[in-house]
């Protein structure tokens, strides 16, 4: 699964699901720490591994690099598997595909056992470069963060990116409250954060597999994305235009708190993810979602909106802790790219705003192009619209996603 990550860039997530069939609950648990864990410190086991073979890791095979990667991982970040089983399970997985590298594997490891937690102790961050070993990110997303934040919240931003995501679910208001939901739940959890339909699980469960996630009770989202639709505050009765719906975390909790009683409309360019969006807003009882399959970017309404969202595709730069690929996929050629597909959405949300609306612009990403600036240049743009409000989470200050959420509203 490591080898198609690094080799053919596989999304972590997906590749995981396909060879964990089958393993029992612990052995599934146990594969996802061990697999993202060892994607997402690949920078700093890099590292590593290069001052301990002496040579940069792109140099070796590929099947080397991964089995020296999750060697690595295991004797520098898990405390439960003792060093000899991780060097001698890495030196087996290098044997089937590249065996002439195995007495290479074993003695990189066994040095990496008695040198290498001294040499991740002694990594710093006072510079983007440092910080981008020791917080094993790419160097262009260090030197951005510390631009855009300045180097101190860039460097608790980037150690909070490596920290275990915290386990927040939604309970679907349209069929019952937290506090009912949290006596149902089959762990531990807790209530009182913001909003106030969130609960954050104390312990990872399969909420997939819930019986309350089949029943549409809740599902899992994370509190920083609740706040979007608490800042479009849909009323009873509006109609309501979601531009980049799916899989409908939003859309859905557009409708919960409308009470089910406005119209939404939920826009989604990919048709399976349409398909899902439809499934989603059944499942959670929202019968006033109306799903269109289409361009968002080319919508135009017969009959302007109360409110509008507008939730496009973003670089995710504040989901780190969840996603543990991403930072190794992500460019700043990418965010060139998103940026524009995120201003012709804008544009054609501004068109469908009535008098007097309001329009929320959210990411789930920290970077300013996708965002400040976003939101400086559509005023720019359209001197009928006025900035409310913006909000920023950030995960090392609020332990939930990074968001940016601005809200808007149309003046004549
Ligand atoms: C950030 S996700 C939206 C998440 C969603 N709002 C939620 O809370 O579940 C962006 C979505 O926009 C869709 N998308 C991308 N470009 C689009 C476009 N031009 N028009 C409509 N949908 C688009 C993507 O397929 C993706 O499902």
């Amino acid at each position: 699964m490591l080898r198609r990550v690094f080799e053919q860039g596989a999304y972590a997530d997906r590749a995981l699901r396909k060879v964990a069939e089958g393993l029992d609950a612990r052995d599934r648990a146990f594969a996802t720490q061990l697999a993202f864990g060892a994607v997402q410190r690949r920078g700093t086991l890099d590292h590593v591994a290069a001052h301990l073979a002496d040579r940069p890791v792109d140099r070796l095979d590929p099947p080397v690099a991964a089995a020296l990667r999750l060697g690595l991982f295991q004797i520098l970040y898990l405390d439960g598997v003792p060093d000899h089983a991780a060097v001698d399970e890495s030196v087996e997985l290098v044997k089937a595909d590249a065996p002439r590298a195995a007495g290479l594997v074993n003695a990189v490891l066994r040095r990496g056992a008695d040198e290498g937690p001294r040499i991740v102790a002694a990594l710093t961050d006072e510079t983007p470069e440092q910080a981008a070993i020791r917080h094993s990110v790419p160097e262009w997303l260090a030197r951005l963060w510390f631009d855009e934040l300045g180097p101190d919240e860039a460097r608790a931003l980037l150690a909070a990116g490596n920290q275990p995501a915290e386990h927040a679910l939604r309970a679907n208001a349209l069929v019952l409250t937290a506090r009912e939901l949290l006596a149902r739940l089959p762990v531990a959890a807790h209530l009182g954060l913001e909003p106030e339909e969130a609960i954050v699980a104390d312990a990872p469960f399969d909420a997939h597999g819930s019986p309350l996630f089949a029943a549409g009770a809740m599902l899992p989202q994370s509190r920083a994305s609740q706040l979007v639709a608490h800042a479009v505050d849909p009323q009873p009765g509006d109609r309501v235009l979601d531009l980049c719906a799916a899989p409908g975390g939003k859309t859905t909790h557009l409708a919960a708190l409308t009470g089910d009683e406005g119209r939404i409309v939920a826009v989604e360019r990919h048709a399976g993810r349409a398909d899902q969006l439809r499934a989603t807003a059944r499942r959670l009882h929202a019968g006033s979602v109306e799903v269109v399959h289409g361009d968002a970017a080319a919508f135009t309404a017969a009959e302007p909106f109360d409110r509008v969202l507008v939730d496009p595709p973003c670089s995710g730069l504040g989901t780190l802790r969840s996603r543990p690929d991403l930072r190794w996929r992500a460019t700043p050629q990418s965010i060139a790219e998103l940026t524009g597909e995120q201003r012709a959405i804008i544009d054609a949300a501004a068109n469908a705003l009535a008098p007097g609306g309001r329009l929320v612009y959210s990411t789930c990403t920290l970077s300013t192009a996708e965002n400040e600036r976003q939101i400086d240049a559509l005023l720019a743009r359209r001197p009928d619209l006025a900035l409310d409000q913006v909000r920023t989470t950030l995960p090392h200050r609020d332990r939930t996603d990074g968001f940016f959420i601005a809200a808007l509203s149309r003046t004549l």
